[in-house]
């Protein structure tokens, strides 16, 4: 009941267009009933005057027929037309609110989920949400309003038909639901949570597919594709059947009126109390009224997927970011001097911290290294400077202003980042370096990459700029790549530089060209590299040695030549 609310609470932006939908049905209902009342009526009336030899007026009851006829025939097309907008809103709606509440906490909190579940709960999740008006709301309204207005219109005539169509749509429209609803909620959270998995399982498939073909273990995740999906078809099957069973009930229900009407109506028309046609009208009009609660069964039957899928989005809505954003405006830093005092960090549930009490003073403009070995914590304090995480003691400053007190957006606009893994987009070139700078020149780009040493085989392509360079930069090598990360961070123009192994994996003569590039883009910038490259490491001003989240060693290149671990990180002890 709580997500229900939680859930109506979000449509109210769109209640106008709910409540326009909400008319329509219930006209296009009531239109429907009405003219099978009517005809009922009219047919009956008809007879039993032909067989008394008296005339009757049929022009009136002929028009309310066609006049009915007309109404459901527009009421079923505009219900269509406004339902569906009402729908497509909220779900607009919902991915914004969802996007919002993603933006923060993104990537610290969002490492937990698989890129294949977040998917699955952007577009399936909101889209099961449409479930919700179109199948639930829409037809309890209508079926309660109409439901209460047939019985009235029943109990004009007579009482116990009124106490019977009371009864029997009481069965159709609320113990026939009730049991759907019982038995279709355990698979119906299954099916939300299998769908997510077959998808998760897909995306691992497709995107692990050459170590899956190298390890020869294709053939188990297409196995265990295959468990997932017929598992998933399983539950459908159950759904589907326990949906015959209500819609059967449902139908069953209706008929077993229509004969009760006709049983208990027969001794009314005996008494006088009816009239024949009256009585055929009741009898039509009675099988009609079942079409308010019919749609009923089904929707409480799917309710616990379309809740299922809301409350996937309320826990990822509900997570608290990492970082908390400042209330205030973001301060303007004197320079990019950055100062980090005694940071202090570890991950949430970890029991070591991964930085142990940090100290390092980086005026603008000087170039400083951290090297250390895997784990020691060198990407976490790119992480806290870039603001993803905040150390939980201690303090980071920059241009004198602490850096909590800096919006995410605002300090990010002054860091540029290389790392080892760039991410190219599924777009062209030009495309990709824009996101570093949207409004640049053609020749601001062609400058960039110019700098970072990778003009001339942009322009040697066919498409030049244009080039399409496929999804995560496929058409691309890894050096490549790396040059237009490069080209990016010099079109952002940004003070602060970080450098993450931006030489990684890359063979010695290109990492030396790369290095050229770097060195390019260094200039004037006040630049944290990580890196065990020595070609890169006897460039920088000052080298910090990492090890367990602490600061073990530090000096140049040259002086740190002769202390114990440095060496060893570089491996230039074997070498000795
Ligand atoms: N999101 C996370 N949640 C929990 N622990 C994490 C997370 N990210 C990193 N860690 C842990 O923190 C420690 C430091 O990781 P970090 O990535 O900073 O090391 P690193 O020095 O950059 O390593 P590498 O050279 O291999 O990239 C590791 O033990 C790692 O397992």
């Amino acid at each position: 009941m709580q997500d229900l609310m939680r859930l109506w609470r979000l449509f109210a932006p769109y209640r106008g267009w709910m409540l326009g939908g909400f008319a329509v049905a219930l006209i296009t209902l009531l239109a429907n009933v009405a003219l099978m009342a009517i005809s009922g009526w009219f047919i009956t009336a008809m007879a039993v005057a032909g067989a008394a030899g008296v005339a009757m007026n049929y022009f009136t009851p002929a028009a309310v027929i066609r006049g009915s006829a007309i109404a459901r025939t527009a009421g079923r097309y505009f219900e269509r037309l406004i339902t569906h907008e009402a729908t497509l809103r909220q779900l607009a709606g919902l991915r914004v609110w969802f996007y919002r509440h993603l933006e923060p906490l993104a990537p610290a909190r969002l490492m937990a989920y698989h890129s294949g579940d977040l998917l699955t709960r952007i577009r399936s999740d909101i889209d099961a949400l449409d479930n919700l008006y179109v199948r639930v709301m829409v037809p309890v309204l209508v079926a309660i309003t109409a439901g209460v207005a047939f019985v009235l219109f029943t109990a004009l005539f007579d009482l116990g038909l009124a106490l019977l169509l009371l009864c029997t749509l009481l069965i159709a429209g609320v113990l026939l639901p009730w049991l759907g609803h019982r038995l279709g909620k355990e698979p119906g959270q299954r099916i939300v949570q299998l769908q997510a998995d077959l998808r998760q399982a897909g995306i691992d498939g497709t995107q692990g597919l050459s170590e899956l073909l190298v390890y020869g273990a294709a053939d188990g995740h297409a196995r265990h594709l295959d468990r997932i999906s017929r598992a998933l078809v399983a539950e459908q099957q159950r759904m589907s059947g326990i949906s015959g069973i209500t819609q059967a009930a449902t139908g069953f229900t209706a008929n077993l009126t229509l004969w009760a009407v006709l049983w208990l109506g027969i001794p009314l028309v005996h008494d006088g109390t009816l009239a024949p046609p009256q009585l055929a009208m009741l009898a039509l009009f009675s099988l009609a009224t079942f079409e308010a609660v019919a749609p009923l069964p089904l929707a409480f039957q799917q309710l616990e997927s379309t809740l299922a899928a809301a409350r996937r989005l309320f826990a990822i809505v509900d997570t608290k970011p990492a970082v908390t954003e400042p209330t205030g405006p973001s301060p303007t830093p004197r320079d990019s001097h950055i100062a980090i005092e005694s940071v202090r960090f570890h991950y949430p549930d970890a029991e070591r911290p991964v930085l142990d009490g940090i100290d390092l003073d980086l005026p603008a403009g000087r170039r400083v290294a951290i090297v250390g070995a895997t784990g020691s914590g060198k990407t976490t304090l790119f992480n806290l400077l870039l603001r993803f995480w905040e150390p939980v003691s201690g303090r980071i400053r920059l241009g004198g202003e602490p850096l909590e007190a800096f919006h995410g957006e605002d300090l990010r606009e002054r860091v540029a980042l290389v790392s080892q893994y760039t991410h190219l987009f599924d777009a062209s070139i030009r495309e990709n370096l824009l996101i570093a700078a949207p409004d640049a020149p053609q020749g601001l780009l062609e400058q960039a990459c110019e700098t970072a040493q990778i003009h001339g085989f942009i322009a040697e392509l066919p498409d030049g700029y244009d080039t399409w360079v496929g999804e995560t930069g496929v058409r691309l090598s890894g050096g490549q790549a790396r040059r237009i990360a490069i080209a990016r961070a010099l079109l952002r123009d940004a003070p602060i530089l970080l450098l993450d192994e931006p030489t990684e994996g890359l063979d010695a003569v290109t990492e030396r060209a790369l290095m050229d590039a770097v060195q390019q883009l260094m200039v004037g910038r006040t630049v944290l590299l990580i890196t065990h490259r020595p070609v890169a490491l006897a460039q920088m001003d000052e080298i910090l040695v990492l090890d367990q989240g602490r600061v073990v060693e530090r000096g140049t290149h040259r002086e740190l030549l002769q202390a114990p671990i440095y060496p060893r990180l570089l491996g230039l002890d074997l070498e000795s």
